[in-house]
């Protein structure tokens, strides 16, 4: 839209489409502000949900290893009493085999590294050497210890959790180790896979080293993961919450939590998506909501557009007709309720006045011959208009002055005017209200006499050549006129005829001597 299609808009449609504009501007910016606010609420409590989930598992895996390390303990216990005798140690693997869930297997180890005793028995280890990282550390170190993941002797991937044996003497006798297959159904993931949601959200479990030992992918388990901000912290003993991108490069909102008897991270997540998944659903609910208000506040503002609109277009309707007489009529009947509409309307009206006056002063002044106030020959027109169209039948007197010339010549041309204005002034006395007078150049003058026969148009005509004739014109003293009289009796013919033969009558009053009245009607003539 340019600028001239808008300057041609009106006021009404101008507040209304500012107001619609305003309106679509305040519910797109509230839209946003809303989308903004709400985005951020989802992903901060989708974070908070991860991070509160992450540290209770975290704290979970915790406990389960606590208690882990408690059975194996009171196990080791009992064992020491009497470490070389088979039966106690099988009767004892077997029992924390079968007692709980928490091994996938028990194995007792003495300190050549040699299995003593392990249940299940299908593993058939007995008498064997486990030379793995595992178990030389725990011979090593002879302490309670829980493994990085390795691979067993049986080939799977474990992590064992053991505990020293000490007769009553406090001397090494071995170890007792049960372990926990990564990649089996044990105890240790099925806690942590209670957590999967069908929108995408995953909980894994990483080492120190990156590894995964647990993932709900279970051939990802052992596998390292490398380039995750959220996995650099935990295991640099941080948790948190944060935005990262998975190994498929979807964007995951994760939080992360610290087992402290292993340093591993608990890492629970939900793709991004998901968490916003409910914000268009939401936004169109906003807007369904607002839309009502927005369409009942446009209606509002339309009818007042309307109202405020209405007076000033009146006043300008006004001011193309200001030169119309019923404007201010009009002007005067429009509500300006309030204060610019009365202020205009109150200074339309009083330019109005001073226009109209003005008009009927240049018309009048466009009408009036200057030198008598009599009218010129546009007020002839006017009048003979009127009256051809209406048929108004009416008399000419075409009246000149007797030998104006010499009284222009003796007194000047002043005096000669002050005779034409004493001429005028006699003509306004003998003739009535309705009769329309006019000089129509010099000392020429016309008398039109509406609805007026020959014979009282004479009569008139001799009233007025005999009062000038009994005037005192000082200083010129007497002055004659003569006048030609003709009439138009309102029939077909044009009047432009009758004035020539006004004109006729008037030269042939002047041939027979002049202050006189001659008619064009032979009748009358004589009896003139
Ligand atoms: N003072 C004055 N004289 C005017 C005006 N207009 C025309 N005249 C004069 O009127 C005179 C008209 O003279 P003429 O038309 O010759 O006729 P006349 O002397 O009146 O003689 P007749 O008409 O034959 O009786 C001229 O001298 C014009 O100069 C005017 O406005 N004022």
């Amino acid at each position: 839209m340019n600028f001239k299609s808008i300057a041609k808009m009106d006021l009404g449609r101008l507040i209304l489409a500012l107001t619609i504009a305003s309106v679509l501007v305040s519910l797109a910016n509230t839209l946003h502000a809303s989308y903004q606010v709400q985005r951020q609420q989802l992903i901060d409590a989708a974070l908070e949900t991860n991070h509160a989930y992450a540290s209770k598992l975290a704290a979970s895996t915790d406990d389960f290893f606590a208690s882990m390390m408690q059975q194996l303990a009171y196990a080791a216990q009992v064992v020491a009493r009497d470490f070389d005798n088979p039966a106690l140690l099988k009767a004892e693997s077997e029992r924390l085999f079968l007692q709980t869930d928490s091994f996938n297997s028990i194995a007792i180890i003495d300190r050549q590294a040699q299995v003593v005793s392990h249940a299940p028995q299908t593993l058939q280890l007995l008498g064997r050497k486990l030379e793995t990282r595992g178990v030389r550390k725990a011979l090593a170190d002879r302490k309670p210890l829980i493994s990085q993941p390795y691979l067993s002797a049986a080939g799977n991937l474990v992590i064992s959790v053991s505990q020293p044996v000490f007769d009553a003497q406090r001397n090494y006798l071995g170890m007792i180790a049960g372990t926990i297959y990564l990649k089996h159904e044990n105890f240790l993931n099925r806690l942590l896979a209670s957590h999967y949601y069908q929108d995408g959200s995953y909980l894994y479990v990483v080492d120190q080293q990156r590894r995964l030992i647990y993932h709900p992918l279970n051939n990802r388990v052992g596998t390292a993961v490398e380039d995750n901000l959220a996995i650099e912290e935990v295991i640099a003993g941080i948790a948190g919450r944060r935005e990262v991108t998975n190994s498929e490069h979807v964007a995951m909102l994760a939080g992360y939590a610290i087992v402290p008897a292993t340093g591993w991270g608990v890492v629970a997540q939900r793709p991004k998506t998901a968490t916003l998944a409910a914000l268009d659903t939401l936004m169109l609910k906003v807007l369904l909501h607002a839309l009502p208000v927005a369409a009942l506040s446009l209606v509002f503002i339309w009818w007042c557009a309307r109202r405020i609109a209405r007076p000033l277009q009146q006043l300008a309707s006004g001011a193309r007709t200001m030169d119309d007489p019923a404007t201010a009529g009009d002007i005067r009947r429009v509500r300006s309720w309030y204060y610019e509409a009365a202020e205009l309307r109150q200074a339309m009206l009083v330019g109005i006045g001073l226009l109209q006056r003005n008009i009927n002063r240049l018309r009048q002044d466009a009408q009036t011959d200057a030198l008598t106030g009599l009218g010129n020959r546009r007020t002839l027109d006017q009048a003979l208009a009127a009256w051809e169209r209406e048929k108004t039948p009416f008399a000419v007197m075409s009246v000149d002055v007797d030998f104006f010339k010499n009284v222009n010549d003796t007194y000047g041309h002043d005096v000669g005017d002050g005779v034409l204005r004493a001429l005028a002034q006699h003509m306004r006395d003998c003739a009535r209200e309705r009769d329309v007078f006019c000089r129509i150049g010099g000392e020429e003058f016309l008398v039109l006499l509406p609805r007026t026969s020959p014979q009282v148009a004479l009569q008139v005509a001799e009233r007025l050549r005999q009062q000038v004739e009994r005037a005192d014109m000082a200083p010129v003293g007497r002055v004659t006129i003569s006048i030609g009289i003709a009439h138009w009796a309102g029939d077909a013919q044009g009047t432009a005829e009758v004035f020539k033969r006004a004109d006729e009558m008037l030269y042939r009053a002047k041939r027979a001597g002049r202050n006189r009245v001659e008619v064009d009607m032979p009748e009358i003539r004589r009896e003139a």
